[in-house]
């Protein structure tokens, strides 16, 4: 297509799970489990990127609690498992995971800036706040800092870690042999940063990378985190039941810009998906219903009461899912799922469980190919999305599937670029470099 530029075109996250973001997708008889972490990373890392995907994003908790789904036990910390995928993948982007409410920001800044170099400049930062009470007890506590505090804290965390980010010039190494000087100290910046929640003198060991700094992404949806997003996220998460959800919060984040004087030019918003595929619709919706059957209720029913901050084990599966009110610190966007399902019918909690064991309120695209790729060129069309996040809900078919026959036809249908456009994860998102804010 001509007249295009990278910002153009749609943009594809690989949201990836080692056994299929599905609880049940690894009890399906194509599905495969490794029992090498590594080597399942680093096929599917390596599938993605043959299929062109923009980057690969490794969420995180720092909690491991026995109610989540036994597949989703496995999970290697992310920075370390994208430094040993950067050596194996050389386009694909690589975005880790770190909570701002439990580690400090010259470890973060030092191990995204690590990950940025040794990728040369594919990294990005996942920054999230925690939302599981369980984290806290990993920490010294019996509970998160409320809702407000986290953010305040992931506020001044970032530009702290963008602050030390710059702590050294792109040309701050002059290797000078015969004036004895490897490095300009000019050149070289100490933050010197005294906030209210964090002092960081600096700087860190790390230099600026290809890209500049790491692309921030951000997936909070209450109004702090949206806050936080629209002022310094660049890759946006979200999860979005419906294409009318979609457009509305991406319409809504667009409003929020502004006050902080930014364009949508500067952001990407990825609503996550889950395709799954048939040879026919009947086939794929089949699947659907085999991967839901699947789920053990109670997890389903633990992963509603985490993410609503609730203890729900006293509900009975067969009785109707009361009006539920998330606690403080819980996801208030759970409560618009929920809505989203009642409207089908009523809804027990034997069914509520069974979703939040499944697809957990993403927008699901069932069907052929064809119906797939045009699902999400409608997504793209109608302003739900720059780009989105697929999830695949069983490995490795789920991504192998969507890779080799849904990308193929939205490459020819002029919607995704032939091939990596440059060598970071900022070119390839049509992302600026952002400046130095040292530099003269
Ligand atoms: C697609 C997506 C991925 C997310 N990944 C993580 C994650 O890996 N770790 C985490 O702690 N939170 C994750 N979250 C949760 C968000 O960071 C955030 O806490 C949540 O959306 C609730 O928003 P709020 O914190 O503004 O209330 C994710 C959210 C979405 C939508």
């Amino acid at each position: 297509m001509t007249g295009k530029t990278r910002r153009d075109f749609l943009k594809l996250g690989y949201f990836h799970f080692t056994d299929g973001f599905h609880s049940a997708g690894w009890r399906l008889p194509q599905a495969v489990s490794h029992a090498s972490i590594f080597e399942a990373h680093r096929q599917a890392a390596a599938m993605a990127q043959a299929a062109g995907f923009d980057a690969l994003f490794l969420g995180d908790s720092l909690d491991t609690s026995l109610g989540e789904s036994g597949s989703r036990l496995r999970r290697l910390d992310p920075v370390a498992t994208l430094s040993a995928i950067a050596a194996t993948t050389p386009g694909i982007g690589l975005v880790a995971t770190m909570s701002t409410t439990y580690s400090a920001p010259y470890i973060v800044a030092r191990q995204i800036g690590s990950l940025d170099q040794l990728s040369n400049g594919r990294a990005g930062w996942n920054v999230v706040t925690s939302y599981s009470a369980g984290v806290a007890e990993n920490f010294n506590h019996h509970q998160l800092p409320p809702h407000e505090q986290r953010y305040a804290l992931a506020e001044e965390f970032v530009d702290v870690v963008r602050g030390l980010w710059d702590s050294f010039d792109d040309d701050a190494f002059v290797r000078d042999k015969a004036g004895g000087r490897f490095v300009d100290p000019q050149r070289v910046h100490a933050l010197h940063h005294q906030g209210r929640h964090y002092q960081v003198r600096g700087p860190i060991p790390v230099p600026r990378s290809p890209q500049g700094q790491a692309v921030l992404v951000q997936a909070g949806s209450s109004i702090p985190g949206t806050q936080l997003g629209a002022r310094v996220g660049e890759l946006i998460f979200t999860r979005q039941s419906t294409l009318a959800a979609a457009v509305a919060f991406r319409r809504s984040f667009h409003a929020a810009l502004p006050d902080f004087g930014r364009t949508p030019r500067e952001v990407i918003v990825m609503p996550g998906v889950i395709p799954v595929l048939g040879a026919t619709e009947a086939e794929a919706r089949a699947l659907v219903r085999q991967m839901d059957q699947g789920v053990d209720l109670e997890h389903g029913r633990f992963v509603l009461g985490n993410q609503l901050g609730l203890e729900l084990s006293h509900l009975r599966f067969e009785d109707e899912l009361p009006e539920l009110q998330p606690a403080a610190n819980g996801q208030r966007s759970v409560l618009g799922i929920l809505a989203g399902l009642r409207a089908r019918g009523p809804l027990t909690v034997a069914a509520a469980a069974r979703y939040f064991g499944g697809m957990r309120g993403h927008i699901e695209l069932v069907g052929t190919p064809e119906q797939v790729a045009q699902g999400l060129i409608d997504l793209y069309e109608a302003g739900a999305g720059d780009g989105f996040n697929i999830i695949p809900p069983f490995m490795p078919g789920g991504l192998a599937d969507f890779a080799e026959q849904v990308v193929p036809l939205l490459r020819r249908r002029g919607y995704l670029p032939q091939g990596y456009a440059g060598e970071t994860l900022r070119e390839n998102l049509g992302l600026a470099v952002p400046k130095s804010r040292f530099s003269r």
